[in-house]
C-alpha cells in the first residue's frame, strides 16, 4: 500500500468540512477523486500533502508507506514533498517562479531533494524536459510559455524526484481539449514509468474514464460511492453519481 487515509475529517473550528475519509491507493494504482464544487476534494488533498490552509485541522490518521503523515513535523513533511510525495495544481502559473527560467527551476527541485552536482541536475532536468516533450524550452521564463507548456513544466518538477504518489488536482481544466489530451497522456506515462500511484481530481467524468481504474465520489464531504471506473460509470449505485452522469455527455459502452 503507497497511502492509506482512515477516518479522515478537515475541520475549520467545529464545521467539518471532510468528514470521516477512507480510501487507500495501492502502488502503481490510479485512482479518481470526483464530486461537485465544495465537496472537499482539494482539501482531502491538501490533507495528504500537509498543506492544508491556516485555521483548518485534520483529524484521523494517513498512513504513506507506513510513516503517519497527520502530525509529522513540518521538517518531515517538506523532505516528503516535491519528492516521494508530489502533487500538480490546476493554475501552474502560481507555483512557478516567474523570474527564473523553466530549466532552473526543474533542476531546482531536484537539488533540493539530491545530492548532485549542478550539472548533473541540469541533465536530468534535460531529459525530464524531453520526456514531458519541452526539450528546447529550458531557458524560457514561465510568461513565454502556453498554459500547456507550463503545467507539462509542472508536470516535470513533480516527476523529478520519482515520487511513489502523485496527486493531481484538475490539471487540465483550464487547457483546451487538445493539449489537455496530451497532458493526461503525459501524466499516465509519467506514472507508469515509475510504478506511481496517482491520485487524480477532477470534474469530468470523461478524464476519470481514460486515466483511473478506480473511483471515489464525494458529495458533502464524504465518500458516497467507490468501485471500478467501469462500474461506476456504468452502473452507478448513488443517485448523486447517477445525476453526475447524466449532467456529462459521456457516453460509457
Ligand atoms: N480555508 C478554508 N476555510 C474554511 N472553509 C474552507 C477553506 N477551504 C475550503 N473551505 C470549504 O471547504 C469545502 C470543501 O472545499 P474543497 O476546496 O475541498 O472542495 P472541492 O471539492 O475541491 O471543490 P472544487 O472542485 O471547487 O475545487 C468548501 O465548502 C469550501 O468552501
Amino acid at each position: 500500500m503507497t497511502v492509506g487515509v482512515r477516518g479522515l475529517s478537515v475541520l475549520a473550528g467545529d464545521v467539518p468540512l471532510v468528514r470521516d475519509v477512507s480510501f487507500e491507493l495501492g502502488e502503481g494504482e490510479r485512482v479518481g477523486l470526483i464530486g461537485e464544487s465544495g465537496s472537499g476534494k482539494s482539501l482531502t488533498a491538501s490533507a495528504i500533502m500537509g498543506l492544508l490552509p491556516e485555521g483548518l485541522r485534520a483529524t484521523g490518521s494517513i498512513m504513506f508507506h507506513g510513516k503517519h503523515l497527520l502530525g509529522a513535523s513540518e521538517r518531515e513533511l517538506s523532505r516528503l514533498r516535491g519528492n516521494d510525495l508530489a502533487m500538480v495544481f490546476q493554475e501552474p502559473m502560481t507555483a512557478l517562479n516567474p523570474l527564473m527560467r523553466v530549466g532552473r527551476q526543474v533542476a531546482e527541485s531536484i537539488r533540493l531533494h539530491r545530492r548532485v552536482s549542478s550539472r548533473e541536475a541540469n541533465r536530468i532536468a534535460g531529459e525530464l524536459l524531453d520526456a514531458v516533450d519541452l526539450s528546447g524550452v529550458a531557458r524560457a521564463y514561465p510568461h513565454q510559455l502556453s498554459g500547456g507548456q507550463r503545467q507539462r513544466i509542472m508536470l516535470a518538477i513533480a516527476l523529478a524526484n520519482d515520487p511513489s504518489l502523485l496527486i493531481c488536482d484538475e490539471p487540465t481544466t483550464a487547457l483546451d481539449v487538445t493539449v489537455q489530451a496530451q497532458v493526461l497522456d503525459l501524466i499516465l506515462t509519467g506514472v507508469a514509468r515509475r510504478s506511481a500511484a496517482l491520485l487524480f481530481i477532477t470534474h469530468d467524468l470523461a478524464v476519470v474514464a481514460q486515466v483511473c481504474e478506480r473511483v471515489l465520489v464525494m458529495l458533502d464531504g464524504r465518500i458516497v460511492e467507490e468501485g471500478s471506473t467501469r462500474d461506476v460509470l456504468t452502473e452507478p449505485r448513488h443517485e448523486y453519481t447517477r445525476k453526475l452522469l447524466a449532467a456529462s455527455d459521456l457516453e460509457v459502452g
